[in-house]
């Protein structure tokens, strides 16, 4: 009966269904970021277990959750395109990456030997390294290039659970080269599952041959107005702006005049600040009323203070402290301060990194956060640092159906298999669509 079908997709018999939250809480913050929302199954008549079943309508939203028994019933008179048996299975939100430099070509597997000689990644960067390396090769590749290498990076992140990233530019430095990346950006939103929150990220570093000063008039009085002129036209959507605030490449008043040019445009606040110095661009970015700040290794009390007080998300990138030895963000003082955390892989040619649960067992090792922290941060939290979380980041009824079903009896083995996730992860669903499946 075709013609009846008003459902996408029904999953049943797993035996947890993560939803992270329940009440449509938008953000946790605390306390509250150690508790995720479970169903469990449960023993029926004799030895069964009921499991726990999940609907999908046509617009790809969750329409329904409950026990198999329930499901069964309410829905008996329904046909659904797709059925997954997650018998013994778990479901989880589909991952978020809420940091990510995606769209470059040329590779730095020469820096790592470098920097595992012990170069750190200033001097790298100062000796014309480092991003410059990449802005290079990135600029001399053609978009279908960068399209293709993009798609390949996309198709992995999918594989690893990851069905909404943050995607910057930052590898193209002018006007024309950053436009290219943004346009990359904008057509891979078509042609594959991943959804995607498109940043300019111009101010990436200062481009060889100008001054800080110079680099940020040119973002100010050229690359802003021509990214403008493209959104109003509808051939871009760029959802946020950011700047790396750091010495040496954009003190904290540039990155700040970048940033509310960037804010009258209507783009979200979203920055690197204290990666590797502590000059206070947390405070700046609270003062600016910033969505969401990233790295902040070096944070101080007054800077973690500033953000809790202003409700600005802290993004933290446990790949890049481990790659850089950095000293760990102070990611305990942040949330017991109630600032919330969300977490991003920082996926670039420094942190060649695709996978969120690496990304989460790394934070709770190196970090102290436990596995519900580690997986809040990775849902609903990365959904509203990306102003997103009314319908991303958890399974509960009207929200995007994008979850992903793993092979094991907890879903804490996401967290807990280092490296493992290839043989976890079953099925991938976007918008109620299956968009992996390992087949075997
Ligand atoms: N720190 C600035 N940006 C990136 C690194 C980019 C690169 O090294 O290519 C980061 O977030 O880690
Ligand atoms: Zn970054």
């Amino acid at each position: 009966m075709a013609a009846n079908k008003k459902f996408k997709l029904l999953i049943h018999s797993a035996r947890q269904l993560v939803q992270v939250c329940s009440k449509g809480e938008k953000v946790l913050r605390g306390v509250d970021m150690s508790h995720v929302a479970i169903l469990e199954s449960k023993e029926s008549e004799g030895d069964t277990l009921s499991g726990i079943s999940v609907v999908v309508d046509r617009d790809g939203k969750i329409a329904d959750i409950g026990n198999d028994e329930e499901i069964i019933f309410k829905y008996k008179n329904e046909v659904f395109d797709t059925q997954v048996d997650a018998s013994g299975m778990c479901i989880l939100p589909g991952f978020i990456d809420a940091h990510t430099h995606p769209v470059w070509d040329g590779d730095r597997v020469h820096e790592f030997a470098m920097k595992l000689a012990g170069a750190t990644y200033m001097e790298v960067h100062a000796a014309g390294g480092g991003i410059h390396y990449t802005v290079d090769h990135t600029q001399e590749a053609s978009e279908e290039k960068l399209l293709m290498l993009f798609i390949q990076r996309l198709h992995c992140m999918l594989q690893a659970g990851t069905t909404l990233i943050e995607a910057k530019s930052g590898y193209g430095l002018d006007a024309e080269n950053e436009i290219k990346l943004l346009r990359v950006i904008e057509r891979a939103k078509f042609v594959q599952p991943i959804e995607i929150s498109s940043t300019y990220c111009g101010a990436h570093a200062v481009p060889k041959g100008m001054t800080s000063q110079q680099a940020t008039d040119d973002i100010i009085s050229d690359q802003l107005p021509r990214i403008k002129d493209l959104m109003n036209k509808g051939s871009l959507c760029v959802d946020n702006i950011d700047v790396f605030c750091e010495k040496g490449v954009f003190e904290v008043e540039e990155s700040k005049k970048i940033l509310q040019a960037g804010q009258l445009l209507g783009l979200r606040v979203n920055f690197h600040a204290e990666e590797l110095h502590c000059i206070h661009g947390a405070e700046m970015g609270a003062k600016l009323g910033a969505e969401a700040i990233s790295h902040l290794e070096e944070i101080c009390e007054a800077g973690i203070q500033a953000m809790a007080k202003a409700g600005t998300i802290a993004v933290i990138l446990p790949t890049t402290q481990y790659i850089l030895r950095l000293r760990p963000p102070p990611v305990r003082q942040m949330i017991e301060a109630g600032i919330p955390i969300a977490l991003g892989t920082d996926f670039n040619p420094n942190a060649y990194c695709l996978s969120m649960p690496l990304t989460m067992h790394l934070a709770c090792v190196n970090f102290r956060m436990s596995m519900p922290e580690a997986l809040v941060a990775s849902t609903i939290n990365a959904a509203a640092a990306l102003g997103k979380s009314l319908t991303h980041g958890s399974i509960e009824i009207g929200k995007f159906a994008d979850m992903v079903v793993i092979e094991a009896p907890r879903w804490e083995h996401i967290v807990y298999q280092l490296g493992g996730h290839d043989q976890l992860i079953k099925v991938v669903i976007k918008h109620g669509n299956v968009v992996h499946k390992r087949t075997q």
